[in-house]
């Protein structure tokens, strides 16, 4: 008998693996054509769109009865501005079909290829992507690109699929084209992709070959040492509060600033150690999509996830965790002292 979850796990791979080759070949190619601004004016580009077009196509022809929770949908595609990107994906997603995979990979992917498609078809299946979620059943969460201004910037982002049953994360599966494969060797080949299912560990590979390679967190001998990745963006997460929690630790190194969640990828091979994402805002609720795949990922190589308080992710509320607040990810043994540090940088901003 095969493991739980093995099917799921090569399709998502499958379909991770494909939209990363495709998103690395956009990124060369038509980055400086301009993107789509949404209506909270974050960016969305013509490779946001096809990935989540060819990951979904991938899951629906083999899961045809699960569900898809999505960050895109193709409401602002319909504009005579937008005309351009529209036709830029169905070429993207078309000329994705023609492209050949290896071994398994290319098997998953007869089925969608033997279909053709127009612009309305792909365009139907990114509206597909508009599953509710909840605390029932089966949902994919897809980030067809996370990171779009590390994308736009020519820096770090990252394919993520992660599948929930029930409301928890059982599989967990990134691509992240610009990361080195091996972090002692920076400039060497870049491109990986980061493998978990629950209870069966995390794992690495790289974009051209099968084979994975087992991760772990680091483990600590004092707090101290540790080092700490949060985002670029500081309108995502509140890099003075950030600081303080490493002075109350007493960290000395300066924090890792990457885009996307490479991050999590990043802790759970042990490149760092605490990922740390204060929120920034009041209103502001995280999106499934952007914690399910990395927060799987970094609990499989020893890490926990949770919220600013120490609550565990609820993934089984909808289209974000709205029950949460902030982010924070550390090695297990590490976590509780982390979140102390986070209640007194918390305690002493509203002092
Ligand atoms: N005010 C905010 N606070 C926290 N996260 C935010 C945010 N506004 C946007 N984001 C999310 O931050 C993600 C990027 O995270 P990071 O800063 O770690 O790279 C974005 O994903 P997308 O790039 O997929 O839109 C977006 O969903
Ligand atoms: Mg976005
Ligand atoms: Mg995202
Ligand atoms: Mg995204």
């Amino acid at each position: 008998m095969s493991a739980p979850y093995a099917k799921e796990q090569s399709i998502a791979i499958a379909a991770v693996l494909k939209a990363s080759l495709v998103a690395g070949k956009v990124q060369n190619e038509l980055i400086g054509t301009g993107g789509v601004k949404k209506a909270d004016k974050s960016p969305v580009t013509v490779a946001d769109y096809t990935c989540q077009a060819l990951v979904s196509s991938l899951i629906f022809s083999h899961f045809p009865e699960d569900q898809i929770v999505g960050e895109e949908d193709s409401s602002e595609l319909n504009t005579p501005e937008n005309a351009q990107t529209k036709t830029s994906i169905m070429r993207m997603a078309n000329e994705a079909m023609t492209e050949v995979l290896t071994g398994d990979e290319e098997a998953a992917w007869a089925d969608v290829k033997s279909v053709k498609r127009g612009e309305q078809d792909w365009l139907n299946i990114i509206d597909r992507g508009n599953s509710v979620g909840g605390p029932s059943g089966r949902h994919w969460a897809l980030d067809p690109i996370d990171g779009t201004k590390g994308f736009l910037r020519g820096g770090q982002y990252a394919v993520c699929l992660g599948l929930l049953v029930d409301g928890k994360v059982v599989v967990g599966v990134m691509g992240c084209p610009n990361l080195p494969l091996d972090p002692k060797n920076p400039e060497g080949e870049k491109g990986a992709i980061f493998v978990a299912v629950k209870g069966q560990g995390a794992f690495q590979r790289s974009l051209t070959s099968p084979e994975l390679t087992p991760i772990r967190m680091s483990s600590l001998s004092s707090l101290s040492d540790a080092s700490f990745c949060e985002s670029v963006e500081a309108g995502h997460s509140d890099h003075g509060t950030n600081a303080r929690i490493a002075s109350i630790l007493g960290i000395t190194k300066s924090s890792t600033r990457m885009d996307s969640q490479a991050k999590y990828c990043s802790i759970a091979r042990g490149d760092g150690d605490i990922y740390l994402r204060l929120p920034v805002s009041e209103t502001y609720e995280e999106k499934i999509w952007d914690h399910s795949s990395g927060s799987l990922l970094v609990e499989e190589a020893g890490g926990i996830v949770s919220d600013m308080n120490g609550k565990p992710l609820d993934f089984s509320i909808g289209r974000t965790l709205k029950g949460n607040k902030g982010v924070i990810a550390a090695e297990k043994s590490i976590h509780a002292e982390v979140i102390k540090a986070v209640q007194q940088a918390l305690q002493e901003a509203k002092a």
